[in-house]
């Protein structure tokens, strides 16, 4: 069924790809869209972008959610209701634990969620999970040097004190206390979308996956520079796509 978008105006079918890659920043977009034969903006309204694409013959779509929950809800459902066939975010997070270092690959099989998340559409027990056949599938792509990790993440509804982060407010303490929570539990890493994704992908039944890019080790607070974080959010979007190539 194609209805007319609110949001990603003008977004058809016919412009959802095999695969359509998430990013959080629309400027992102620009950058992935260089890996495509005949790229072509399908939208560009507020934080949404979608650009659509060949690779090797094969449509590929790109799309920027925005930043959090309220944005990405809209993009995902705007886009699984125009066709899209795979939804996989590339995107930035904060690495954790102390053994991921910044420009490190994080691919999460499971994130979890700040309390009510989307609970209009499922009860706090539902969990936020990727699709096992298309992670398996993009994980494979890489190659054993590639310095990636998988595990549960955590998808926050903010990025300062829901990820650790006080400026002035109640003090380090307090903030260092959400960290260390969630390392003890063994979370990977932290970001603002993918919890979002997994649930409405998995009630649409829509395959979804994320492959992240750690741009800080939290524990030293080391941050990439600019350009490495481009190249390295190219190379996983080229690898990811190549994954999909393989069986689409
Ligand atoms: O790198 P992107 O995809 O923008 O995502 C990350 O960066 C933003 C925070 O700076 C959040 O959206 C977070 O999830
Ligand atoms: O620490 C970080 C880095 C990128 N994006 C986030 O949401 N958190």
């Amino acid at each position: 069924m194609s209805i007319e978008n609110h949001h990603l105006k003008g977004f058809t079918e016919q412009d959802a790809g095999e695969l359509t890659i998430l990013v959080g920043d629309p400027g992102r977009v620009k950058l992935f869209a260089e890996l495509l034969d005949s790229p072509k903006e399908i939208v560009n309204n507020r934080e949404f972008i979608c650009v659509t694409g060949l690779y090797q013959n094969t449509r590929i779509s790109i799309a920027s959610t925005g930043i959090g929950i309220g944005s990405t809800e809209i993009a995902v459902i705007e886009l699984i209701q125009s066709g899209a066939k795979r939804l996989v975010r590339i995107g930035g997070c904060g690495a954790w634990q102390d053994h991921i270092q910044a420009g490190d690959i994080i691919m999460n099989h499971a994130m979890v969620r700040s309390q009510g998340m989307l609970s209009c559409y499922v009860p706090e027990t539902y969990p936020a999970s990727a699709d096992p056949l298309l992670f398996n599938q993009i994980y494979r792509q890489f190659n054993q040097d590639d310095q990636i990790h998988t595990g549960i993440g955590l998808t926050a509804e903010g990025f300062y004190l829901s990820q650790g982060r006080d400026l002035n407010l109640f003090g380090q303490e307090e903030a260092q206390q959400v960290l260390s929570y969630w390392k003890k539990r063994q979370i990977l890493n932290a970001e603002m979308e993918t919890a979002v994704i997994y649930l409405l992908s998995a009630l649409y039944r829509v395959p979804a996956a994320n492959c992240l890019v750690a741009h800080v080790a939290r524990s030293q607070d080391k941050w990439m520079s600019d350009a490495d974080y481009q190249a390295r959010h190219k190379y996983v979007a080229k690898t990811v796509i190549e994954a999909i190539l393989q069986t689409k």
